[in-house]
């Protein structure tokens, strides 16, 4: 997959909600139930974080929910790349972004999302073809006046922001021109989720798939 290709279809599926719920999960039994209620509450792209041990068959046992598109995130090695892969995720997710990750999400054909936090780093996924990134941790590295003021020189780059985001600050993200949706992780809280509380996740879902700039 090109670079090219990969940010196109980062920017179509970054373009479908305000939210990508960033999701860890540590019960497989949550998998299914959590992936409808997201989904149903209108926020169809799923980041499951390669986080714990049964997140790849929680990406597998997403992948059965309809309407849902799910990713892996905190992808760091080729490995982790083709074990998400062979799950069955649709995109991935990285916290930073190196030569050897980019080449083995292109070698896989996972369109990737990459973390950047500055100038730098953004003018690296530039030079390697990409026009779409996570800007993570977003809250801690400037927030959104960072991303307003990164716009100036590099207006052609779009960003994810994530890590500190809430249905507080949201929206002074997704006003500004660069910023496509965001991440986070409140909309799959632990204690709804070890309370099987699906439909208190879905309305929390639903609230996000609201947010605007
Ligand atoms: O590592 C953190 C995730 O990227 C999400 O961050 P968050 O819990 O601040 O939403
Ligand atoms: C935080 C992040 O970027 C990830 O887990 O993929």
């Amino acid at each position: 997959m090109t670079p090219k290709d990969a940010s196109a279809f980062a920017k179509e599926i970054c373009g479908l909600a305000p939210v990508v719920p960033v999701i860890v999960v540590d019960d497989l039994a949550h998998a299914v139930p959590l992936a409808t209620a997201l989904v149903a509450g209108g926020l169809p792209v799923l980041e499951v974080t390669l986080r714990t041990p049964v997140a790849l068959d929680v990406v597998k046992a997403m992948k059965q929910v309809s309407g849902g598109i799910v990713g892996a995130g905190t992808l760091l090695t080729p490995d982790d790349v083709r074990a998400a892969k062979e799950a069955g995720a649709e995109f991935g997710v990285s916290p930073g972004v190196t030569d050897e990750l980019l080449d083995a999400c292109e070698e896989a054909e996972l369109p990737l999302l990459g973390g950047t936090a500055t100038i730098s780093e953004a003018m690296f996924m530039l030079s390697r073809g990409y026009d779409v990134a996570k800007f993570f941790p977003a809250e801690v590295n400037g927030g959104a006046p960072a991303l307003k003021a990164f716009n100036g020189p590099l207006p052609q780059m779009n960003y994810c922001p994530t890590g500190g985001v809430s249905p507080k600050n949201a929206a002074s993200y997704l006003s500004l021109p660069n910023v496509m949706c965001v991440g986070g992780s409140w909309v799959c809280d632990k204690a709804l989720m070890a309370g099987g509380k699906w439909d208190e996740i879905e309305a929390l879902a639903r609230e996000a798939s609201k947010l605007k700039g």
